[in-house]
């Protein structure tokens, strides 16, 4: 049985891995070398779990046979778009076919899906795909993963001048196989023309696993599913640490979330608070602690048995008026902080939410990291080493978390920098964590942690689980301290940690809805837990 699988409903307890295009073409010959399939079967499943996945997509679709446009490329994309032409044709559907580029120079799986089709139907010159009237079914068959540059004018032109075809039957739905033609699938890029319209989709369906490039920078599609061809998966537990060269989607399902959680939070009966952990938090002087105030609270809310906020004399006041649960204790500089942290059970730090910039800061990130604690590093304890990263890499090790959005990042690791590099995201968080010798979380919709012994993650806040309005002030102070939280026990890895945060981070986010603000993460913890079923 192939069917769709949404795959915000994955509940099979099993972490999902995100492929490349390369990745994808090894796992199809691995299957066909073993004899287990064959190329004519695999494209055979793809096309026909698309027209399944469409139809259950939009049920109005399948209550009976409608009219559909079909664009086909020159390549094994445009074969998937050929079974689809003549599943839907068997269906009772009008089907009109497109192709682009010379058929002789197709592969034999693609030149036989398109001779399957010409049985019953013609193959149409692209340029005409303007004429007649509007369907309620456009499928981009164009490109898929085998993309190598940007994509032909005339797949574009062709393309728009189907959805813009007169007609009183009112929305086109435009299905993209596989992924929207010209989206890079390893870095998300789109290649386009230049100032030419880039291609989207209501819906993708992509084949066997989702790519990187369906989850980097903002999808050209409203919503994504992952049909099952028969290959072989490689499921792993969320609990163990992601494998080198692959890239972990975050995407447990609710079933799956709470076995995880159970594993990764810091309570268990018979524990008592110090088994969960102390967090300290250091803060701001006079008027700039609200970030960590944020912090600290998001630490004790996700789990640690303690925290304390560490704050110059001057600060006292302020926050002694704004803290309950959270203690509080004066600290004047790195020394005093090496002084506080003679006290072992002082387990994880967090450092950086308005603690200002210079040299003192940099003292205070020294002590500590040499202080051989577990470490979340952010905002101002990373802007604070701008002008000489390599002072703060010689210091950072394997316990740390740095947690940089992206203009944090580019002073750390300007040659990685958004904009100036030809990697993805993800190969520059890898390549960032490698040089530092920490875990990196680089945040944004698609936030990706790296780890230096090579493991990669993606939590991805986009399709089902969007929530644009996390990006409020002081969210990343949340984040921070939520690893804080984690870290504080001990049990678990740091990269583990970093992951477990951002996921609750963003389902935080979509559980508390528009509104947000970043007081309200740490409030919403525990409704969370509920739902989940902690
Ligand atoms: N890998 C797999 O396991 C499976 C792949 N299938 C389909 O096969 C697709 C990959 O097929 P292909 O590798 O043939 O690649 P594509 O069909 O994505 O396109 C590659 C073809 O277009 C040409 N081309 C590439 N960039 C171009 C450009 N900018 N302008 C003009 N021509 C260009 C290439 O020379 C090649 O002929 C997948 O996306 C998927 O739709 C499915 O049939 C099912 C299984
Ligand atoms: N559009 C978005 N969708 C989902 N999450 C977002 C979006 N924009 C920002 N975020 C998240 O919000 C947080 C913002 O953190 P940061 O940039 O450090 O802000 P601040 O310094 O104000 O706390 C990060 O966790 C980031 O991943
Ligand atoms: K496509």
């Amino acid at each position: 049985m192939h069917h769709a699988t949404e795959i915000s409903e994955t509940e099979s307890g099993l972490a999902m891995e995100l492929l490349t295009a390369a990745q994808m073409r090894a796992a199809e010959e691995a299957a066909m070398s073993a004899g287990k399939v064959s190329g004519l079967q695999l494209m055979e499943r793809a096309g026909r779990g698309s027209v399944d996945a469409a139809l259950s997509h939009w049920p109005d679709l399948a209550e009976g046979p409608h009219h559909a446009v079909v664009l086909c490329g020159p390549g094994n994309n445009g074969g998937d778009g050929y079974v689809v032409a003549r599943r839907l044709l068997d269906a009772g559907w009008r089907v009109e076919v497109f192709g682009l580029g010379d058929a002789a120079k197709a592969s034999p799986d693609a030149r036989r899906m398109r001779a399957l089709w010409e049985a019953a139907g013609p193959v149409q010159d692209l340029r005409e795909a303007g004429q007649g009237d509007r369907p309620d079914l456009l499928v981009d068959a164009l490109f898929g993963t085998g993309l190598s540059r940007s994509i032909p004018q005339e797949a574009v032109t062709a393309w728009h001048a189907v959805r813009t075809r007169a007609g009183v039957t009112g929305q086109v739905r435009c299905l993209a196989l596989d992924c929207v033609s010209g989206l890079d699938c390893d870095n998300g890029q789109m290649l386009v023309p230049e100032g030419a319209d880039a291609l989207s989709a209501d819906l993708t369906v992509t084949y066997h696993a989702a790519k990187r490039g369906h989850f980097l920078k903002t999808p050209p599609s409203a919503a994504l599913k992952v049909v099952d061809i028969g290959l072989e998966a490689h499921p792993a537990s969320l609990t163990a640490m992601p494998r080198p060269g692959y890239l972990r989607l975050l995407d447990p399902g609710r079933v799956e979330a709470r076995r995880w959680l159970e594993d990764i939070l810091p309570v268990a009966p018979g524990h008592h608070k110090y088994d969960r952990g102390h967090t300290l938090v250091l803060g701001g002087g006079p008027g700039k602690g609200g970030a960590a105030r944020m912090a600290a609270r998001a630490a004790l809310r996700i789990g640690a048995g303690l925290v304390t906020l560490g704050v110059p004399p001057a600060a006292v006041q302020e926050n002694a008026a704004r803290l309950d649960a959270i203690m509080l204790k004066p600290l004047r500089g790195a020394e005093g902080l090496a002084e506080m942290l003679e006290d072992g059970r002082l387990s994880a730090i967090v450092l950086g939410p308005g603690l200002g910039l210079g040299e003192e800061t940099r003292q205070i990130v020294r002590t500590a990291l040499g202080a051989n604690r577990r470490s979340v590093l952010d905002a101002d304890a990373l802007s604070s080493f701008q002008d000489d990263p390599d002072a703060l890499f010689a210091t950072l090790h394997d316990q740390a978390v740095l947690t940089p959005h992206e203009g944090e990042f580019a002073r750390l690791f300007p040659d990685l920098a958004h904009g100036k590099r030809d990697v993805s995201k993800v190969e520059a968080a890898a390549l960032a964590a490698e040089r530092a010798g920490a875990t990196i979380l680089l945040k944004g919709p698609d936030t990706v942690i790296a780890s230096p012994a090579g493991a990669v993650s993606l939590n991805a806040a986009l399709y089902e689980r969007a929530a644009p309005w996390l990006g409020t002030a002081g969210a990343g102070d949340v984040l921070a301290g939520m690893i804080g939280g984690l870290l504080a026990s001990g049990r678990i890895a740091p990269h583990l940690a970093a992951e477990a945060a951002a996921w609750l981070h963003v389902e935080a986010a979509r559980s508390f809805g528009p509104g947000l603000i970043a007081e309200d993460l740490p409030e919403e913890l525990p409704k969370l837990f509920r739902e989940i079923g902690l």
